[in-house]
């Protein structure tokens, strides 16, 4: 790549402790003033949406998260207030229950179970491995982030004899979602079963009155901390979602509101040449046609930013994955992304980038910072660090030779500051994009079919298992069953695979397959 070229598209903030480069995108020469005028409505918008404007129409609320880390700005007392005050009320139960003041049956929490699931985990199951100290960390923290049996039994088992030092953290905007309830139930089982009441070990962190909200009012848990419905899920780890568990852990939570106070002050800024978010909703415009022609693939050259990916995708594919656009068009949006870290993807599928289909775009993060301490020398003069650097290198320059376009994001650390900015700065990317393609990022109308189709699908389990029980002894083909129940003869085949694999029915194999008889 040409050095002038470099010069011209890389965009330093040194008081930010971060530079952007485009260089690698092959940008047209009009590319910032082809998009000028959208980009200040983009600004625009945003404005709006920051002064309180009922930005996600579908559900009539206000989209509120940049108030965060900066209370004055949001748009009345109360609002105000709310923030405020649940900071505080983060803060001194984390220094009760790090001073023992808070405690087990059996002294001091030591650990910490956090039951969520999307936007009620991912943010902090990011943060947690991003700013985790393993020496020196208030709390080893856990995680029950899915309703699989199996996946639980082995979190317990993880905390074994630790259960009377467990404080379980169960976080639910909705107070309502399967998985999370489901968590919620396994691990009361699991401490009834080492003879402790759950609800001195439960915090929930919830909307007022949600169904999750009201157990824990009718079950006295030891606190209850709020959601607002203008956090959305995706957009919550600086609210208690991620702050609870960080401070918890003993996470600088004050550095991370600053570091993103930091980066909303930058991406505030309606000049779109010093601003890095409208750039990289630019530079994400134009290497996807602004119709997710191609996947981000994000790749950190850091071990500790691993599940940055897994949360960028979360927020950009929630928000930006839509089928209608705001005036009511098909136009089936979105950026897929994927990415794991460098340089082990190397070993993994660099190939396929650098040869295979060329239907992506990378983003690369490159971290200055190698380590707290010293470093031993690899070879001579050499460190470890020097080799990340160079893999990083080597791998940009290698696909840009194809012709496969990159953007890197270079970072001093990874502090809590750094963790903050980067969250800011991928909200505002998101809002900006989303402007751009006109659609609506704050609502996700998509996630509900799944649901639903899934609260059938344990219907039918029911009727089936009503009509098994009533029939003790007799067989039925999954066809025979399914008419019996009127339910689908596939999802009913299904269903009486899991329960046979279970225990939970007798199978008799026959040939061919679907002429098994599954009987009480
Ligand atoms: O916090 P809740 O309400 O349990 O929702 C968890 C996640 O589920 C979703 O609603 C999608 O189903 C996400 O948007 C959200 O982050």
């Amino acid at each position: 790549m040409s050095w002038d070229s470099f010069k011209q598209h890389y965009h330093p903030y040194p008081e930010l402790g971060l530079a952007l480069d485009l260089s690698r995108l092959a940008l047209p020469e009009d590319f910032l003033t082809a998009h000028e005028e959208a980009m200040q409505a983009a600004f625009k918008a945003m404005n709006e949406l920051e002064a309180g404007a009922i930005a996600n129409p579908d559900e009539g609320r206000m989209v509120g998260h940049y108030w965060l880390r900066d209370a004055a700005l949001a748009p009345d007392a109360e609002t105000r207030a709310a923030i405020t005050d649940t900071l505080a009320q983060i803060k001194s139960f984390t220094a009760d229950v790090h001073a023992g003041t808070i405690a087990g049956p059996h002294g001091a929490f030591t650990q910490l179970l956090v039951i969520g699931i999307g936007g009620s985990a991912l943010g902090p199951q990011f943060v947690h491995h991003a700013l985790g100290q393993p020496a020196a960390d208030k709390m080893t923290v856990h995680f029950f982030d899915n309703t699989d049996p199996d996946g639980m039994d082995y979190t317990i088992a993880q905390i074994g004899d630790k259960l009377a030092e467990t404080l379980a953290v169960v976080i639910s905007k909705s107070g309502g979602t399967a998985e999370t309830r489901n968590g919620m139930l396994e691990a009361s089982v699991a401490f009834r079963a080492a003879g402790l009441d759950p609800a001195r070990h439960l915090v929930a962190v919830t909307g007022t009155d949600s169904k999750l909200d009201k157990v824990a009012v009718a079950e006295n848990w030891l606190a209850r901390f709020p959601m607002w419905d203008w956090v959305g899920g995706r957009t919550s780890e600086l609210c208690v979602v991620g702050l609870l568990p960080a401070a918890l852990q003993g996470i600088d939570i004050d550095g991370m509101l600053a570091g993103a106070a930091a980066m909303d002050a930058q991406t505030r800024i309606g000049v779109t040449a010093e601003n890095p978010a409208a750039l990289l909703a630019l530079a994400w415009h134009h290497a996807t046609a602004g119709r997710g022609a191609k996947d981000m693939v994000v790749l950190p050259y850091k071990d500790r930013l691993l599940l940055f990916s897994r949360y960028l995708q979360q927020l950009i594919m929630e928000s930006l994955g839509k089928e209608l656009d705001l005036a009511g068009n098909v136009v089936n949006q979105g950026i897929a992304v994927y990415g794991n870290k460098g340089s082990t993807d190397q070993h993994a599928y660099v190939q396929q980038l650098r040869e295979g289909v060329n239907n992506f775009f990378v983003t690369f993060i490159e971290v200055l910072k190698d380590r707290s301490g010293d470093s031993i020398e690899v070879n001579k003069g050499v460190t470890s660090g020097d080799y990340l650097q160079g893999f990083l290198l080597g791998t940009r320059d290698a696909l840009s030779e194809k012709d496969r376009t990159s953007v890197t994001l270079t970072v001093n650390d990874v502090s809590p500051r750094t963790i903050g900015m980067l969250i800011a700065l991928y909200e505002r990317v998101v809002g900006f994009y989303a402007s751009l393609i006109g659609i609506n990022a704050y609502h996700q109308p998509g996630v509900e079919a799944g649901k639903k189709a899934a609260g059938g699908v344990i219907a039918l389990k029911n009727d089936i298992q009503t009509v098994l029980a009533d029939a003790p002894g007799k067989g039925y083909t999954a066809e025979d069953l399914a008419a019996e129940v009127d339910g689908d003869a596939e999802l009913t085949f299904k269903i009486l695979e899991h329960l046979a694999a279970n225990g939970s029915l007798r199978k008799e194999a026959k040939e061919p397959w679907f002429e098994s008889l599954y009987g009480a």
